[in-house]
């Protein structure tokens, strides 16, 4: 059986949203490997055809030109939480995709909508051939991309947590600037016309920004176990 665990329940799509640093990756591969689901990182999926792109010269100011050539890329996610996994034409990109070059881009490559055409058909197939159900996580998943799901989660945290977070992951990068960077990709994220980053009106908000990462996640499994219960 996928992801180890032995399992009876039916099988639940969780649908987690937020904007960056909020905790959406730690948050959404721990829950899905304690109640054995699968996990889609929909963020790995936009960094990976904006690797592409760089990597293949297109022009990342010119809409037009990714357009042209967003349905070149073959992008195959594994969707085990204990070990994802991110390829391009079977190339192993799950490190370069975080360099902040790709970072810096991502935002205008996946404000085009051929490209969120093309990788929301990929997100819907990997969520509908999860046997045990699915934690999807990235940005306009419960509005857009899983409208339908089980239960929708909108995790939120002050930019100042966020930003001491993810310069503890970056091993000391300067607090400001990585904050100025986050508000930068909000605020890209939230206003592009095709599927901005937007909290479903029937998700539950999490604020973060006081709570544990342990916490997040008991809230979370909690969430996950009430809804299968029907409570
Ligand atoms: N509640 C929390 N308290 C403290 N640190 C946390 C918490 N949640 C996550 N973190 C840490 O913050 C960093 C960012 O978390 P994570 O990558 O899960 O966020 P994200 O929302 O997926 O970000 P992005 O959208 O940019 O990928 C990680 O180093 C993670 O360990
Ligand atoms: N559902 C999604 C997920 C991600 N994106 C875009 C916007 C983000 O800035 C970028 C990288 O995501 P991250 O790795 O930081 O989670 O990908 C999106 O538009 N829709």
């Amino acid at each position: 059986m996928e992801n180890g665990a032995a399992r009876t329940a039916p099988a639940v799509i969780v649908a987690i949203d937020g904007p960056s640093g909020t905790g959406k990756s730690s948050t959404s591969k721990a829950v899905a490997a304690q109640l054995g689901l699968s996990y889609l990182d929909t963020g790995a999926q936009y960094r990976a055809i904006t690797w592409w792109m760089v990597n293949n010269g297109i022009d990342i100011a010119d809409p037009s030109a990714i357009a042209a050539v967003a349905g070149k890329p073959e992008i195959v996610s594994g969707t085990d939480p204990a070990a994802p996994t991110i390829t391009v034409d079977g190339t192993d990109v799950s490190g370069p995709i975080r360099t902040q070059e790709v970072t810096s881009k991502v935002s205008a490559v996946s404000a085009v909508p051929e490209v969120r055409t093309r990788i929301t058909e990929l997100q819907r197939s990997l969520a509908a051939s999860a046997q045990n159900g699915i934690v999807v996580e990235g940005r306009d998943i419960g509005t857009t991309v899983l409208p339908d799901a089980d239960l929708k989660i909108f995790l939120t945290a002050s930019p100042e947590a966020r930003a001491a977070r993810r310069s503890g992951e970056l091993k000391g990068a300067d607090l400001h600037s990585t904050r100025e960077a986050l508000i930068k990709r909000d605020v890209a994220d939230s206003n592009r016309k095709t599927s901005p980053l937007a909290k479903a009106d029937d998700a539950v908000e999490v604020d973060t920004t006081d709570l544990t990462l342990k916490q997040v996640i008991e809230c979370v499994v909690t969430l996950v176990e009430e809804k299968r219960t029907g409570q």
